[in-house]
């Protein structure tokens, strides 16, 4: 019989819990042949990134995974856990799904940590802490090298991005269900960031480039600000706002199953948080990462250890021109100097994007790594 595995995903805010438990309840269920039970708490954040997914119902099932309404009544009904138990970044489990933890007994429980470059994450990898009642709950980590849980990636994901670089047409039909027909020669920039005052500086060093820029931004947080320095009162989807050699475009919400190929067909990836930076990466296009901002900078240190892993084999004048970028933007500082000395190495950037990418798919994927953990703990 198949084993079952839940995973529990509380969103916290935004799109990356949630982002990230879908993907991997996905993956589980396709690539490794698992029962899978997604339960999530904020279906409408789901439905923005997975119309399929049905407001005020319980239980559906959706892509072979049965996603579950994480409410009070629904985890009190039921009257077995599952073989296999991730809780997602640390959510807290329901004491009433404990306890059927704990009468099952033979249960691996797992916890799947954000993703960090640090060092200390691969050294917690897998550590075991005893919690009450004699259930152990292990540390799972995500991570960029060997001796981690590794990172999301589909199977068929980095066929699916050949295939789409080969053919001439899938770019311009992908943008053209976003209504964007980008002019030849432009430079195409996804923008998907966190509230940034430096916005108006990158905006406007875009507009000066030499090269013309169209930007499509993601809805969030920017929207706001950007609607103001093009002097509007807000933005709307399917118009265009131009200032000398910047275009903008509001795109409406993308299908995560989608999300890839708008990465695909831009020159850079401004990503954030951890789901669309690991997306940038399968891309094998330059980026701009904006981390989740922590209190007292914590979010410093990890972009830090991202940054030297990543910018290890890259040569000495492209490795200052992409950390004067990430700081800049990362410190919501001005964006001028940093995306004059982007422009300037933009292609040994692009090389180094591909040469990270096959080095990543040189690790088995987070996915393979959970069921190979769960075969040896057997
Ligand atoms: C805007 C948009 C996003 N998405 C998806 C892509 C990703 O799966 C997801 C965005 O997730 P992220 O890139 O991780 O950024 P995020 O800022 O939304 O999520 C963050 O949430 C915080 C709570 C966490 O602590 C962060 O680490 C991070 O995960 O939303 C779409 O599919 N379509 C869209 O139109």
């Amino acid at each position: 019989m198949r084993a079952t595995w839940d995973i529990f995903c509380r969103v916290i805010d935004n799109f990356g819990d949630i982002g990230v438990t879908w993907r991997l309840a996905q993956q589980l269920q396709r690539e490794q042949g698992f029962a899978v039970r997604l339960w999530v708490d904020d279906v409408v954040s789901f439905n923005k990134i997975c119309p399929a997914v049905q407001l005020g119902v319980d239980q559906q099932g959706l892509a072979g995974v049965l996603i579950c309404h994480w409410r009070e009544g629904l985890i009190s009904a039921q009257s077995e856990s599952a073989d296999v138990v991730i809780e997602a970044f640390a959510c807290q489990l329901p004491e009433h799904y404990i306890a059927l933890m704990r009468a099952k007994q033979q249960v691996l429980w797992l916890n799947l940590e954000y993703l960090t470059a640090e060092p200390w994450a691969a050294q917690c990898h897998t550590l075991p802490s005893l919690q009450s009642g004699g259930l152990q709950k292990y540390f799972f980590f995500p991570g960029f090298t060997e001796d981690t849980g590794g990172l999301l990636r589909e199977q068929g994901l980095l066929a699916q991005r050949n295939d789409f670089f080969a053919s001439d047409s899938l770019a311009q039909a992908f943008l053209a269900t976003v209504q964007v027909q980008p002019l030849p020669g432009e430079r195409l920039i996804s923008l998907f960031a966190y509230a940034n005052q430096g916005l108006p500086s990158l905006l406007q060093a875009l507009s000066n480039d030499t090269r013309r820029n169209r930007v499509l931004l993601l809805p969030g947080p920017l929207q706001s600000s950007v609607a103001q320095w093009f002097a509007e009162q807000s933005l709307q989807v399917g118009r265009s706002y131009q200032k000398n050699n910047l275009t903008l475009q509001l795109l409406p919400y993308i299908e995560q199953e989608q999300f890839d190929q708008l990465l695909w067909c831009c020159d850079l990836n401004c990503v954030r948080g951890e789901d669309s930076f690991v997306r940038a990466q399968w891309a094998g296009k330059p980026m701009l990462w904006h981390i989740y901002p922590q209190e007292e900078g914590a979010h410093l240190l990890k972009l830090k250890a991202f940054f030297t892993l990543y910018s290890d084999a890259l040569d000495d004048d492209s490795v200052q021109a992409l950390k004067h970028l990430w700081q800049a933007w990362n410190q919501q500082a001005d964006m001028g100097a940093a995306w004059a000395l982007f422009t300037a190495h933009e292609e040994k950037l692009q090389s180094h994007a591909m040469r990270w990418l096959a080095q990543q798919n040189n690790y088995p994927d987070l996915a393979t790594k959970l069921a190979s953990f769960y075969e040896k703990w057997l």
